[in-house]
């Protein structure tokens, strides 16, 4: 097995100041892509500091050269509700950057109101990846919860022990809404780069048990997902105060 880099951590004095560097960095790497002529597969997540990212990326997004046209992004999951709905993190998204900057090559896993179930969700996703023979993403931005969660994996939660597939519908999430799709470890893990957000002290713990030399994915399963190229916690003081 290929061992990947430990893990990087990156401290910034507050959210604001950890949301404009993590958007200048994107936008760099994904402008180099181009550059050198690769379509960069993007993963993006829902989450507080992830909007704060988002909405960096359309403030910077003129001046950096990137054509969001030619960007394929996806989520690490999605919630389960109706297509409208403020839950969505693809809503989320498009009203901080996507629309603003014109990406429109953007994968989400179906809503409520499109399918019927949430395993049909899952399947349908899954589905879109592999039709759109994406290898691994470029870059996966992952938000972080309070208990340790990544995308819609939870502690403990019987989601976290899927095997064979890339997506998984998800029952009973501790944090709602409670239906929920997510991509497993197995893809969360085709990962050139991947990037953890955090802020604020209620992440500290999490980011403290996500970094310790001990501990369990399934208590943590932040510990679960590393890139093959590079792993950085982009964090802000707060989230960083037990390391
Ligand atoms: O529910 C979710 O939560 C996490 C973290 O969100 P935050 O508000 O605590 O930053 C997020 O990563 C995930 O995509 C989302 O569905």
């Amino acid at each position: 097995m290929t061992e990947t880099p430990p893990p990087l951590v990156e401290v910034h004095p507050d959210a604001e100041t950890l949301a404009t560097a993590v958007a200048g960095e994107l936008l760099n790497r994904v402008a180099d892509a181009q550059a050198a002529g690769h379509v960069p597969n993007v993963g993006l997540t829902g989450g507080t500091i992830a909007d704060a990212v988002h909405r960096e990326i359309a403030r910077l997004a003129p001046a950096s050269g990137v054509d969001w046209g030619a960007v394929v992004l996806w989520f690490g999951d999605e919630r389960f509700v109706p297509a409208d709905s403020a839950d969505r993190n693809v809503n989320q998204a498009r009203a901080a950057f996507l629309d603003e900057v014109g990406a429109h090559r953007v994968h989400t896993a179906p809503a409520s109101s499109e399918v019927g179930s949430v395993e049909e969700s899952a399947t349908a996703y899954a589905d879109t990846f592999r039709a759109q023979g994406i290898g691994d993403f470029d870059v996966l931005m992952l938000g972080v919860g309070p208990d340790g969660h990544v995308a819609s994996l939870f502690p403990g939660h019987p989601a976290l022990e899927t095997t064979s597939a890339i997506t998984v519908g998800v029952h009973d999430s501790p944090k709602p809404p409670p239906e929920r799709v997510s991509l497993t470890f197995e893809a969360l893990n085709r990962s050139q780069s991947v990037w953890f957000l955090a802020s604020g002290e209620a992440k500290a713990d999490a980011v403290r048990r996500a970094l310790a030399e001990e501990g369990s994915v399934a208590e943590t399963p932040a510990r679960g997902v590393t890139g093959a190229a590079e792993t950085i916690w982009f964090l802000d003081r707060d989230a960083a105060g037990q390391l």
